[in-house]
């Protein structure tokens, strides 16, 4: 009598931590499907920027050397990689007009030391989070009677890549001296 009474709560107890192991697998399979989903959903690719980017051209190291259209012939990121890999716009009819770049007025006329100079890439960069820093280090950088720095960020890797190189080189700002 005793026996057959074990064994029945066993079974039941069994059947509880079924439903129970049940319950804890979904509920720790259902976050990891819509994880899954929603990385899925923000890596697939924009068709404005495969548009944009679609045509790739490979850029030698040439310091010094200038922007002409679509050709690029070197850069700072040159210096470092030897080589790198462009991808231009081909065309940009889905792209609102590129902004223009706002000078802060703290910064305006603050252009540097050697004044005027002609249009061309920066052969350097300077890279940092928000409040790390950076201006302070521009700033003293701009000290420096052979270094032309801008007055404006002109946020091309963060906002403005699609309007590509033409838009960074020609985006009002003198870079650096001819
Ligand atoms: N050397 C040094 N040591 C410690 N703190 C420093 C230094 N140089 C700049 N700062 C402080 O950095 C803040 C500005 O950073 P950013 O120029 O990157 O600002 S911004 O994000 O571009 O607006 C800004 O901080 P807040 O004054 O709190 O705004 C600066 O005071």
């Amino acid at each position: 009598m005793a026996f057959s009474r074990i064994r029945t709560l066993d079974a039941t107890s069994r059947g509880i931590l079924s439903r129970k192991a049940v319950v804890m697998l979904c509920s720790l399979l259902a976050p990891l499907i819509l994880l899954h989903l929603l990385t899925d959903r923000c890596a697939s690719p924009s068709p404005v920027r495969d548009s944009l980017r679609s045509k790739r051209l490979v850029s030698e190291r040439s310091a010094g050397s200038e922007l002409a259209g679509h050709r690029v012939a070197g850069w700072a990121a040159d210096v470092r990689a030897g080589a790198t890999v462009w991808q231009l716009p081909e065309e940009s009819p889905a792209l609102p007009p590129p902004p223009d770049l706002v000078v802060s007025p703290r910064f305006a006329g603050k252009v540097s030391p050697l004044g005027e100079g002609s249009k061309k890439l920066p052969q350097a960069l300077i890279i940092g989070v928000k409040k790390g820093g950076t201006r302070a280090l521009l700033e003293f950088l701009r000290v420096h009677p052979d270094i032309r720095a801008v007055g404006a960020e002109p946020h091309f890797f963060d906002r403005n890549y699609d309007y590509g190189l033409g838009w960074y080189s020609n985006s009002g700002l003198r870079l650096s001296r001819e």
